[in-house]
């Protein structure tokens, strides 16, 4: 990944309601290429719906976020990645070769490309498998490999932990780990503490409508 990029997001006077009820209300918020945030809150606190608008996938009801980057394609900056990543209904190999398909990179370079995110996810036993056979730790790296060969530089993870046991928490702690050894930005939310929370350095807390950054 290009370590040159230089990102970083801004938001003022965010507001966010569901049919005239309101769900969060946040003044500041900003966030820089390099940290790495647990933002945790009920359910139904607005986390997700939090993701969403800093990703730009979705409208606030007030306010802008500003995404400030040098990255060439700004819409390949961020990644948003569902509690319930989707898989395609085709082999592991495959989704990743989906995830390429919009890419710039040779056609040669997207071969190997896809072999080294394999290797990254620890899913070269699993690449000729259907990908909607996989395990739920599985499908979370699966989703997190087709990313990384986007090369996003923001990382937003919903849930990524949520009905994982130990060992698969601790492997995806582990390329967790890796992107932010390549500088990436990470925003994940969890209700609770657990290794891919405790990699980050910063507490964020949505709580009855508003955003509690520490
Ligand atoms: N499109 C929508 N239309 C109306 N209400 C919505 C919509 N999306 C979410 N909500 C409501 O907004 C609130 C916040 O939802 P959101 O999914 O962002 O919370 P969350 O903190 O991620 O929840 P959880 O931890 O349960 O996943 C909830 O009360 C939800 O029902």
């Amino acid at each position: 990944m290009k370590a040159t990029v230089r990102m970083q997001l801004l938001a003022e006077q965010l507001e966010l309601k569901y049919q005239r009820q309101p769900i969060w209300k946040i003044d500041q918020l900003f966030w820089s290429q390099g940290q790495s945030i647990w933002l945790q809150g009920k359910n139904g606190s607005g986390k997700t719906s939090l993701l969403k608008v800093l990703a730009g996938l979705q409208k606030p009801s007030r306010g802008r976020v500003h995404l400030q980057t040098t990255h060439t394609n700004p819409l390949e900056a961020c990644c948003y990645l569902h509690q319930h990543p989707y898989m395609f209904n085709t082999s592991v190999r495959n989704n990743l070769k989906i995830a390429a398909q919009g890419q710039t990179a040779a056609k040669q370079n997207k071969a190997t490309r896809i072999t080294e995110a394999l290797a990254w996810a620890q899913l070269e036993s699993k690449a000729d498998q259907a990908a909607q056979t996989l395990s739920g730790g599985e499908r979370q790296r699966l989703a997190l490999a087709r990313a990384w060969l986007v090369q996003p530089r923001f990382w937003l993870l919903d849930e990524p932990t949520a009905s994982l046991d130990t060992e698969a928490v601790e492997e995806l702690a582990y390329l967790i780990q890796d992107l932010q050894k390549q500088g990436c930005g990470l925003l994940v939310t969890s209700h609770q503490d657990n290794p891919v929370t405790a990699l980050c350095s910063e507490h964020w807390l949505l709580n009855n409508g508003s955003l509690k950054t520490s």
